[in-house]
């Protein structure tokens, strides 16, 4: 059994700090809100993200940061991306021996367009990093809290260390995982996904139905795999758990964060008014912005995700947009 150091006490890290103790790992939660460590080490519950979740009381949180990551094997990261390089600097500041990474988060930067793996290994010292593993796939931390049938990924260049993880996460109950040792593929198919989900909440808010959405599911594929195969991906990683498997449950579920603020950018809400009334991370919308400028650098077709831009952040009306995206040039699917 291993000492796993989770940091960030959202959803997503609760719900894997979960799958961890029912593993019998040590399992450290770190986050910097008292209140909510109080709740998981009192009342053995998350109420902030996740009400009503039943915690196990080997879960343990902590405040101070060195005290969590004292002695540990894993670390392993659940906060948003915009805040991953203040946080991995924090960390690089505190640990004191080498472990292995583990992230669960899922973006790309913008203007630098790093996944996870790459800000891990400009924030880290190569001394302190004794691998890295991206654990990704369909996995809604409502459903998982529930220990609902749940499959993912561990994704790294490193066979043994994503073949360690893949032992560390798997419950032959409700939790199996697999290894894929395309990290690129694997870590751009979980940030892209957030994108198409954005625009299936957005068809949904304007009143779309089930054909709608599978259309942009299948062409919001073609665009995940465009850009990732240019970027390094294998096209098999985008027919995986980490690429179409993730596109699905995230753009049909009301879990969904990034689905809940496309639905409200679709009922007429701007961008700023759709955030300030969400309550966890979409990640998508700073996605969005990277593929964006990536797209048009590697000089890749993107036409859903330039509509998602525009609507986003230049304010065009998300009606406006489909009607272009409808009457683009005909050609061959
Ligand atoms: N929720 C889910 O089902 C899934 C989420 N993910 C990914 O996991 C990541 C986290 O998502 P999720 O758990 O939903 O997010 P939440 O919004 O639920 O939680 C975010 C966590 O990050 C912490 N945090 C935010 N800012 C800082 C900071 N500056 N320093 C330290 N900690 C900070 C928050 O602490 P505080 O409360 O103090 O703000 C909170 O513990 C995202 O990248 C998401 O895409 C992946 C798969 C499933
Ligand atoms: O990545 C996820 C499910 O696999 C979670 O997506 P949301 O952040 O949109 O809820």
């Amino acid at each position: 059994m291993s000492t796993i150091t989770v940091i960030g006490a959202g959803s997503w890290g609760s719900a894997l700090s979960l799958i961890l103790a029912d593993n019998g790992h040590l399992v450290k939660v770190y986050d910097r809100d008292e209140e909510l460590l109080e709740d998981i080490n009192k009342n053995h519950t998350n109420s902030k993200y996740l009400p009503g979740s039943l915690l196990p009381e080997t879960i343990k949180g902590f405040n101070n940061l060195r005290d969590a990551l004292e002695n540990t094997d894993v670390i392993l990261t659940v906060v948003p991306t915009k805040v991953m390089r203040l946080v991995l600097n924090q960390i690089n500041q505190e640990l004191n021996h080498p472990a292995i990474f583990v992230n669960a988060s899922k973006g790309i930067e913008p203007k630098t367009f790093k996944r996870v793996s790459e800000i891990v290994s400009e924030e880290i010292e190569s001394k302190l990093i004794k691998g890295f593993v991206a654990l990704t796939g369909p996995s809604h931390a409502e459903e998982v809290i529930d220990r609902q049938l749940t499959l993912v990924t561990a994704a790294s260049d490193d066979v043994k260390c994503a073949t360690f993880i893949q032992g560390c996460f798997n419950n032959d109950e409700y939790f199996r995982v697999y290894t894929v040792n395309d990290l690129i593929g694997a870590e751009l198919g979980g940030s892209l996904k957030n994108i198409i989900a954005l625009a299936s909440g957005i068809i949904a808010g304007l009143g779309y139905g089930d054909n709608t959405r599978a259309a942009l599911i299948t062409r919001g594929l073609t665009e995940m795999r465009r850009l990732a195969v240019k970027a390094g991906a294998k096209e098999e990683t985008l027919f995986g758990l980490t690429g179409i498997g993730d596109l699905v449950v995230t753009a049909t579920s009301k879990h969904s964060r990034n689905f809940q603020a496309g639905y409200k950018i679709g009922n007429g809400k701007n961008l700023k008014e759709t955030l300030d009334s969400m309550t966890m991370v979409v990640e998508g919308v700073r996605s969005c912005e990277a593929a964006y400028e990536w797209a048009q650098k590697l000089n890749v077709e993107l036409p859903i995700t330039f509509a998602i831009y525009d609507i986003l952040f230049n304010y065009k009306n998300p009606k406006e947009s489909l009607k272009e995206l409808m009457s683009r040039n005909l050609k061959p699917e």
